[in-house]
């Protein structure tokens, strides 16, 4: 579904991604993690083509995900994306129900108005919250909440992909084990292709099916959740049980 080859990445003489590979198949649940300024946000946005890449190679679906002729062949592709970002990132001005019908109010294969309302209350739905939410703005929301409506908006338009950018920051750990739940379950649900982002090592137990460490510009571990706490990789170790000493470096 995913697959990348040699990615490289600098932003002046930073060199954030020197060389990334990484395959992710249909309907697999794969969650980065690594230290903070190593490189995960800026991994997705060259995914996603926000960042174009300096070298290396992205396909998705058989399709290169950069270089795109046209707008309305960047939209085709971007419509196969959802996406959760980091604090739900939500449209103030507008209620919730727009929020999650965003992009089905817009673009080439826009729906008529009442078709999106009745497909936002049926995700809103499935995220937990009912039709009573609909008509509220965002701010007169709690986190918790604010975070279900961007999972429904990430949902919306039935995406293959879906990427989550720190999904459960800011959350108390009950309302965590909540969204990691919900995504877990809705992915699944939905057979799509998950890529996640996070410093949680709780998320990381509940999402995924494999982990991907980011360090110094390269995935320097990859494999099946299962084997986090087994190999002997001093960099995972280090990073899942949070100990100050070892050869990650930490400001301090
Ligand atoms: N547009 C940009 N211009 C210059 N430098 C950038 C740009 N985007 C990212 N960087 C740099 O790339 C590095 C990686 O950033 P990125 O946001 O991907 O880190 P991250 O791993 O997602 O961190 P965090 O966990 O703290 O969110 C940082 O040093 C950042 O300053």
């Amino acid at each position: 579904m995913i697959e990348i080859h040699g990615l490289t990445k600098s932003f002046g003489p930073k060199h954030v991604l020197r060389g990334i590979d990484l395959s992710v198949v249909r309907g697999e649940s794969l969650v980065v993690i690594g230290g903070s300024g190593t490189g995960k946000s800026v991994l997705l946005k060259c995914i996603l083509g926000l960042n174009a890449p300096d070298g290396g190679s992205i396909v998705i679906d058989g399709k290169p995900a950069t270089g795109h002729a046209g707008a309305s062949e960047r939209e085709e592709f971007l419509s196969k994306f959802g996406m959760l970002f980091q604090g739900a990132a939500l449209f103030d001005s507008l209620t919730v129900w727009q929020n999650v019908a965003f992009r089905l109010l817009r673009g080439a294969n826009r729906k008529p108005r009442a078709e999106a309302r009745a497909i936002a209350l049926e995700k809103l739905k499935r995220v937990g919250l009912g039709p009573d939410v609909a008509d509220l703005y965002p701010a007169e929301l709690s986190g918790g909440m604010q975070k279900r409506v961007g999972l429904a908006r990430a949902i919306a338009a039935d995406p293959q992909v879906i990427f989550f950018d720190e999904p459960t920051t800011g959350l108390d750990p009950i309302m965590a084990g909540v969204i990691n739940e919900l995504i877990r379950s809705i992915v699944t649900e939905m057979g799509a292709t998950a890529i996640t982002i996070t410093h949680d090592m709780t998320s990381v137990r509940a999402i995924a099916d494999k982990v991907a460490m980011l360090h110094d510009g390269v995935l320097r571990w990859q494999g099946p959740v299962a084997e986090i706490d087994t190999t002997d990789d001093p960099y995972i170790q280090q990073f899942i049980h949070g100990r100050a000493e070892g050869p990650i470096e930490a400001l301090r």
